[in-house]
């Protein structure tokens, strides 16, 4: 199957996309759970994994090329629904709000729902134009251990907190008009990029 942004618009009719961006330094078990649980939860045809050139607010030093975070991002998805892509060096995006932009423009009549870990939802007040994004698309976040009290007492849950819906509708979300979020109790994935680094650096096995 070729990479989505190889697709034309008209291909795209109708379906449903979740946007997991990251910088996928490496691709975990931890990014394929939460993509499963999106894919059933919000009634998802397809996630894409938006493996980030760089991210903007993350240290270069340390950050595996984008070639071989995608490579790893493929083998991890190992799912025909979760499709890993580098559209953003393509697009010459860094920022989301910009690649969103682009996004809804080259697939108008594709639903995108942004998708990220309760990390982010804490951190996303420090993007750029973080509002727009909210003001673009639906928006799911998930459960991540350790992450998620301080995530919902924080900003972005705070300025946007009237437009949170119910997780029992979740499966809407998609067809709600944007400013809406979800906080989804998915099973907690204790997986992360971080600890995963720091055990191959010591030559070991994460935790
Ligand atoms: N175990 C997890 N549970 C829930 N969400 C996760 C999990 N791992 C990653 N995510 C989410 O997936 C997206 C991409 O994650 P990313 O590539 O930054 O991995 P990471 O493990 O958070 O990396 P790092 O430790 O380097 O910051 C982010 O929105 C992040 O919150
Ligand atoms: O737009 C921004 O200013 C911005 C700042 C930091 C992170 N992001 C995006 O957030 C997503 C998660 O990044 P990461 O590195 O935490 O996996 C990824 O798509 C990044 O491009 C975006």
């Amino acid at each position: 199957m070729p990479s989505p942004h190889r697709y034309t618009g008209h291909h795209h009719a109708g379906l449903t996309v979740g946007l997991l961006g990251g910088s996928f330094n490496p691709a975990h078990a931890g990014h394929r759970h939460v993509s499963l649980y999106a894919l059933k939860a919000l009634g998802l045809d397809r996630v894409w994994w938006l493996v980030s050139p760089q991210n903007p607010l993350k240290p270069r030093a340390g950050m595996a090329t984008l070639a071989e975070r995608m490579a790893e991002a493929r083998r991890v998805a190992a799912h025909p629904r979760i499709q890993p892509t580098d559209i953003e060096r393509d697009l010459g995006t860094t920022y989301t709000a910009d690649t969103l932009r682009r996004l809804t423009a080259l697939y108008p009549r594709t639903r995108f729902v942004w998708l990220m870990g309760a990390d982010n939802l804490r951190q996303i007040p420090l993007w750029q134009h973080w509002t727009r994004i909210f003001r673009m698309v639906p928006v799911a976040v998930f459960s991540r251990p350790t992450y998620s009290m301080g995530a919902l007492g924080g900003k972005a849950a705070k300025r946007f907190g009237r437009r949170r819906v119910d997780e029992h509708r979740a499966k809407g979300l998609a067809g709600l008009e944007p400013p809406a979020w979800v906080f989804l109790r998915n099973p907690l994935h204790p997986a992360s990029a971080t600890a995963i680094r720091r055990a191959r650096a010591r030559g070991s096995q994460p935790l």
